[in-house]
């Protein structure tokens, strides 16, 4: 069981963007698509979730293609979080959570038992539930980040993709939603997640897929990913080092063009 992407290769506008690219998102394990502006994750994930035809290559759902299952059994399969993505205003936060179950409802029927609960505990997981009557237009920029997180918890899908869920986030609710995708992760949902936080990143990711100017440059454990070479490399930065009761991590601490800065 996986969804494995082969040789994905994307052009868009005439500009070649993902080249030979592979990808393999696992049940139970958090996957970190890293990479600098511009090298490709948002639409290495457009192509993971359906939403983007590669020129070349193909993505495989646990054995089955795109096609082959189908808008609405793919629906079901992958939850997908987009990049900033737009809430209607006037809608309650329970009905845009509700939106998620829509997958598993036939057309027009009204929501059930499993439907509510589902909602229920999504709300609950994304520290959302105070807001559930309140229309999402007046929520702030990280709450209503939650709320979406919330919508695709809400389908209960076997797959997660969630590009930048942290962004707009304060510090407890980026480390809250980072060990929720991990205890999501370990209950055996498969979890891709786009983080530019590379602390964070090689902290809570079991595996991390580094991306740069469209090619795959490195896919493994965060320790091996995050070795100096590829931070000065692909990102152009030295980071420190240390580890705190047992557990590793860096920092990111300095660019590599401004050698002289504190
Ligand atoms: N429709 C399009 N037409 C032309 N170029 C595009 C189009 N969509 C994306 N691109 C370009 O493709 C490249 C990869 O974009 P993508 O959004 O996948 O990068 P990213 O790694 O997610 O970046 P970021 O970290 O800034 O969100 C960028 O250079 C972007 O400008």
């Amino acid at each position: 069981m996986a969804i494995t992407a082969s040789r994905i290769t994307v052009s868009l506008g005439g500009k070649p963007i993902l080249h030979d690219v592979d990808a393999q998102i696992r049940p139970g394990e958090v996957l970190g698509l890293i990479g600098p502006n511009g090298a490709g994750k948002t639409t290495l994930l457009r192509v993971l979730a359906a939403l983007l035809t590669p020129d070349c290559g193909g993505v495989d759902y646990d054995g089955a293609s795109a096609r082959a299952l189908g808008r609405a059994a793919l629906a079901r399969r992958i939850a997908f979080l987009a990049q900033g993505g737009e809430a209607q205003g006037a809608l309650s936060v329970e009905a845009l959570v509700g939106l998620g179950r829509l997958p598993h409802r036939r057309p027009f029927a009204e929501a059930g038992e499993v439907d509510r609960q589902a909602v229920t505990r999504a709300l609950a997981l994304c520290d959302v539930t105070g807001f559930a009557a309140r229309a999402v237009g007046t929520l702030s920029g990280g709450e209503r980040r939650r709320v979406l997180l919330a919508r695709a918890l809400a389908v209960e899908a076997s797959y997660l993709l969630a590009d930048e869920p942290l962004a707009g986030l304060d510090p407890q609710h980026q480390l809250d939603t980072l060990q929720l995708l991990r205890r999501i992760s370990r209950e055996g949902t498969g979890v891709v997640v786009v983080l530019h936080d590379l602390t964070l990143a090689g902290r809570f990711c079991d595996r991390l897929l580094l991306l740069d100017h469209g090619r795959r440059v490195a896919d493994g454990a965060p320790a091996d990913v995050l070795d100096d070479d590829r931070l000065a490399q692909v990102f152009g930065i030295h980071a420190l080092r240390s580890s705190q009761a047992g557990e590793s991590f860096l920092l990111p601490w300095r660019t590599l063009n401004n050698e002289n800065a504190p």
